[in-house]
């Protein structure tokens, strides 16, 4: 059975909301400890403006001081040309390029329309063009926006063909404040996986209203081996109302390789990393494995 991908996100969604700012070599040391337990990838930081999300104003110092281990892949999300300019002087292996599938979140959150997104993608393509790395793109409120409700399937596709038309590679369709449901997720997963045959698809989701995991599983289920996650379930979009965090990393591992479907991940290794993120915040973590322990911990008699 093919070994699932998850790509770790909390140095980025997860830090991007923190009101106490993390200092960088704690990021640093977060980001290494995290790279060695078998994750495939790790959504290290944002070139974002440092105005709208202080806590990544050190992106470049944080990708610089990383270490770089074979078989993980050090991704970075950005908006905008400039973005895309500072990642790519830092030597990354993927641009995971950022837009809405509604035009309101889009303005509120990149103060551009999907439209104008797709603009500054083709620039970034041209930009990245012969450094050999990798445009992932992706779409936020693909399930549903806080302001507009549903966004219709049909613009979603539109928008992936549209992307992959401009040369993106790898696209991950978000559920930016967990409204999507399993029934939807499925139907969705299966339409662009034989839509778009050959394309690595990734699911991100926030578990807002409980239903992250569910979503993955259905997701898994439809054929999608790639999924987004959040160490101790951190998370959210500051420009979403409502958002919270993302689906958690080592309750997703958890679940999965109860099910003896494979991630790659060391649990008790992520477990050990997840238990010292109260203390780097200063708050406790939505993730539930974390405090009951796995499902095959038995406690003693009493
Ligand atoms: C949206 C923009 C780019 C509009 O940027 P703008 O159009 O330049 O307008 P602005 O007024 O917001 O710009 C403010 C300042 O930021 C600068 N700036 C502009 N871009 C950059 C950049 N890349 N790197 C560094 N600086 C930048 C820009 O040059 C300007 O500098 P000033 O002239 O005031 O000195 C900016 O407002 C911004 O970066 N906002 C933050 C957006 C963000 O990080 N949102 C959260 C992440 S997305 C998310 O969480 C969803 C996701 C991915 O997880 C999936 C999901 O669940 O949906």
């Amino acid at each position: 059975m093919t070994t699932l991908q998850i790509n770790e996100v909390a140095p980025r969604d997860g830090f991007q909301s923190e009101e106490r700012f993390i200092p960088t070599e704690q990021k640093v040391a977060l980001i290494d400890a995290l790279t060695a337990t078998g994750i495939a990838r790790i959504e290290a930081t944002s070139f974002v403006s440092p105005k709208a999300i202080p806590n990544l104003r050190d992106a470049a110092d944080v990708v610089n001081a990383i270490q770089r281990r074979d078989g993980v892949e050090v991704t970075v999300l950005v908006p905008n040309v400039k973005g895309a300019e500072r990642a790519l002087a830092c030597g990354v292996d993927e641009i995971n390029l950022v837009m809405s599938a509604s035009d309101a979140h889009g303005r509120a959150n990149l103060r551009m329309t999907p439209e104008a997104s797709l603009e500054q993608f083709a620039s970034i393509i041209q930009l990245a063009q012969g450094s050999g790395v990798f445009i992932n793109a992706s779409l936020s409120t693909t399930f549903g926006c806080p302001f507009e409700g549903k966004v219709p399937d049909a613009r979603v596709l539109s928008l992936i063909e549209q992307q992959l038309a401009l040369g993106v590679e790898g696209i991950t369709l978000c559920d930016t404040t967990g409204v999507a449901n399993p029934a939807q997720v499925g139907a969705l997963c299966r339409q662009v996986l034989e839509r778009f045959p050959g394309v690595p698809f990734t699911l991100h989701f926030h578990n807002t209203r409980g239903m992250g995991l569910a979503n993955a599983l259905a997701a898994w289920q439809a054929g999608i081996l790639r999924f987004d996650a959040s160490l101790g379930g951190l998370g959210g979009c500051p420009f979403a109302p409502g958002a919270t965090g993302n689906v958690c990393t080592e309750d997703l591992v958890h679940m999965f390789e109860q099910m003896g479907v494979a991630t790659g991940v060391n649990l008790p290794a992520l477990l050990d990393i997840s238990a010292t993120l109260p203390a780097l915040i200063g708050h406790d973590t939505p993730g539930q494995v974390v405090k009951a322990g796995s499902a095959d911990r038995c406690y003693a008699l009493p």
